[in-house]
């Protein structure tokens, strides 16, 4: 089955949150996303809502829910009691937990499995007794213990971390690199059982080359790159542009 596209909406967020304007709308742009056919739609809520705000959550579950109930919500964020909370009350299909510090530009490192297995084991158990799918976010270069670990948490997926293959898009040999890695760690999760997501400066450019490499690759999360193409393109045809290089 071809990797499934959930959009990320955060940057058309913060481009909202330039003005105190309602536009650009995250509802009507993601509505667009859903009818150019994207599967789902990622948010990544940071505590100091630069990006998302709190209140776009209840919206975007409603979209989802009255016109498009065949499509997902993934909600991704660093697991405190506040953004657990958040996320019970959106009933998300999907949870993403990413071990962000609240100072970091964005997420730059998969979780330690290992040294937070405690702690990762009690939050995907809060959120999988829920009913909520949960993804933990995994350094592309994680070894086979590191994801036998991840696999004892619980979770149902780990999300490869792919910034430094989208890093090298000036550089063949190293993408190449890149990409045997991401295809070795995602071996070691299919072998463990775990699912597996990929995200993080995927583009149109690079997206091939991964899901060939990883052909069970279940689902990519895309904003920036995306949002990017939507300026020269125009936001639907970003989105079939994206499909197009998962394989749809
Ligand atoms: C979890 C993750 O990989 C990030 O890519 C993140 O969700 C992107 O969000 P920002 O673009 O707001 O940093
Ligand atoms: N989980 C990764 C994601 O949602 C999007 O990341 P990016 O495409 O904005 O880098």
């Amino acid at each position: 089955m071809p990797v499934k596209l959930s959009v990320n909406v955060n940057a058309v967020a913060m481009l909202r949150n330039r003005r105190d304007l309602p536009w650009p709308n995250l509802v009507d742009l993601s509505r667009q996303a859903l009818e150019a056919g994207a599967h789902g739609i990622t948010v990544h809520p940071r505590p100091d809502q630069r990006h998302i705000r709190f209140s776009d959550l209840a919206p975007l579950r409603a979209l989802i829910d009255d016109e498009f109930p065949d499509a997902e919500f993934n909600i991704e964020g660093y697991p405190t009691d506040e953004f657990l909370e958040l996320v019970i009350k959106h009933e998300p299909e999907q949870v993403t937990l990413v071990p962000d510090d609240p100072s970091q530009a964005t997420s730059d490192h998969g979780w330690d499995f290992t040294g937070k297995g405690n702690y990762l084991y009690d939050r995907v158990w809060r959120l999988k007794d829920r009913g909520f799918r949960v993804s933990l976010f995994c350094d592309p270069d994680a070894g086979e213990d590191m994801i036998a670990r991840a696999k004892e948490t619980g979770a149902d997926r780990v999300e490869l971390y792919t910034g430094p293959y989208g890093a090298c898009f000036d550089d063949n040999k190293e993408a190449a690199h890149q990409v045997n890695m991401l295809g070795t760690t995602a071996d070691f999760a299919k072998s463990a059982g775990l699912g597996v997501n990929a995200g993080h400066d995927l583009t149109v450019a690079n997206l091939p080359a991964l899901v060939e490499r990883v052909p069970h690759l279940a689902e990519v999360s895309i904003g920036h790159g995306l949002t990017a193409d939507a300026l020269e393109h125009g936001y639907k045809v970003a989105v079939k542009r994206f499909l197009a290089a998962c394989g749809h």
